[in-house]
Order: structure tokens, then C-alpha cells, then sequence
């Protein structure tokens, strides 16, 4: 396998832009960028049509609705996220065992019953846009470290594929889990880029040095002022790391 090819596997375009301004971002960066991430905006306003027009593309789609609902409620949103053939569908790991459960469940039937893969059902641990200080807030103990290690253990003990964290707490939760877990880290910013409202933020280098699995990178594509050589660049980070 290539570089390119191995780099574009690892990284995901945050497509929070409206449609046909995400579905030209991602056109023009496909050859870097292996996922395309529909994300709340995207889904409210257009539904399952978002994820088809990018699977049309080519694209893997990570839907990133972030279930968070009693277990019966988020078994049929997942199955029904399932059925869309998306790769990747993501859930609070703070809903707990029943509800994570659910959410697998849900995943697999739905898409078994359309003849599709099985999406990998991740788990959010500790939101990257959280300070130490916002932690504490809402009511955790100890550090975002701390408490991203407590959401994953209960999360992978329900069946989930994988965990979305910081690439802060990447390493730790290699560490305590294994290689297993699907390890999935927003909060990427290359060296130099604007953090805007991303509090656990690192470089591409130093989650995949960290064990990601996936990178999602948004604003530092879209607002560069030639984001083809901003995804370029880093994919070129991701092989080298
Ligand atoms: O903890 C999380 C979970 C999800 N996200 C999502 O990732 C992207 C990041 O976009 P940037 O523009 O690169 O900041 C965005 O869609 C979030 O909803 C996250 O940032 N942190």
C-alpha cells in the first residue's frame, strides 16, 4: 500500500459546510481524504439525501450524530443509520451500557437488513471542545484523561468498535484498552492553526503517534486559503508521523 493510500485511509473531511459547499470540498480533497463526516448541520437540513450525495462521491461516510436517548430510542435511530450503509456512526458513551448496546444492535440489524456492512459504532468519551475546567463543571471527577478512560471502558465492555477522543488521551487509551478499539480523534489542528472552540487540541503527527486510527479535520480545510494543499499537507504529516 502507498503512503497516499495509507494516509487517505486515516483521515476524515468534517463536512459541516452547506451541501454543495461540502460535496466540492470534498471532491477536490478526495485524493488525501478517505471519509467524508456528515455531521448535525449536514443532517438536519438534508437527511439520509446528505449521505447519499457523498457516497456517490465515493465516499466512506461517518455519520456523527452523536446518539444520546433512552436504548430504544437510539436501536432504532442506529438501525435506521445502519440501513443508510454509512461506515461509521457515533454515540455518547455517556448514555450508558444499555443504551450503547442498543445502538450495536440497532447498527447491525439495520444494516444487515439492506445488504450492507455493519457501520463500526463509535463512542464519544470526552468531547474535544471541553477544558479541564468544563469537565469539573458538568459534574466529572479527576481529568478529561480520567474520565475519557472511565466512558471507554464502559463503552467497550458494551460492544462498541471504538472510541472517539482527544488525541491527547489517545496513548492512554491504547495503553489501558489494547490495539483493539477503533481509536477516532477530532481536535486535529497542524502547527500554527487556529484552535477556535477545540480545547484538546494536537497536531496530525502527534495522534497518529499517540494511536489514532482516524483523524477528522475540518476548519483547518475549509478555511485555508488553498485546501487542497492544506489536506495535501496533512496527509503528507499523517505518513510521516
Ligand atoms: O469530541 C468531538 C467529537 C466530534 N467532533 C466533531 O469533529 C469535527 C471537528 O471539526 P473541526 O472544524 O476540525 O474542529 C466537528 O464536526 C465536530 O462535530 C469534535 O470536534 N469533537
Amino acid at each position: 500500500m502507498s503512503q497516499a493510500v495509507a494516509a487517505r485511509e486515516r483521515l476524515a473531511l468534517a463536512a459541516d459546510l452547506p451541501l454543495e459547499q461540502g460535496l466540492a470540498l470534498y471532491s477536490t480533497v478526495a485524493p488525501h481524504v478517505g471519509y467524508a463526516k456528515v455531521g448535525l448541520s449536514l443532517f438536519v437540513e438534508h437527511g439520509p439525501a446528505a449521505v447519499a450525495a457523498f457516497q456517490k462521491l465515493g465516499a466512506r461516510v461517518f455519520l456523527d450524530l452523536k446518539l444520546h436517548d433512552i436504548p430504544n430510542t437510539v436501536e432504532l435511530a442506529a438501525a435506521r443509520a445502519g440501513a443508510l450503509g454509512v461506515a461509521l456512526l457515533t454515540v455518547h458513551a455517556a448514555g450508558g451500557e444499555a443504551m450503547l448496546k442498543a445502538a450495536v444492535k440497532g447498527a447491525r440489524e439495520g444494516a444487515k437488513a439492506q445488504g450492507h456492512a455493519a457501520p463500526k459504532v463509535l463512542a464519544v468519551t470526552v468531547l474535544t471542545s471541553l477544558s479541564a475546567e468544563d469537565v469539573t463543571s458538568i459534574g466529572f471527577t479527576g481529568t478529561p484523561e480520567a474520565a475519557a478512560q472511565r466512558l471507554a471502558q464502559l463503552a467497550v465492555k458494551a460492544g462498541v468498535d471504538g472510541l472517539v477522543c482527544s488525541p491527547r488521551e489517545a496513548e492512554g487509551l491504547r495503553r489501558l484498552l489494547g490495539p483493539s478499539p477503533f481509536l477516532c480523534t477530532p481536535g486535529i489542528r497542524p502547527a500554527g492553526a487556529e484552535k477556535g472552540d477545540q480545547a484538546r487540541a494536537e497536531t496530525p503527527a502527534f495522534a497518529i503517534r499517540a494511536g489514532a486510527d482516524l483523524l477528522v479535520v475540518g476548519r483547518p480545510v475549509h478555511t485555508a486559503a488553498d485546501p487542497v494543499a492544506a489536506a495535501r499537507a496533512i496527509a503528507e504529516e499523517v505518513s510521516s508521523a
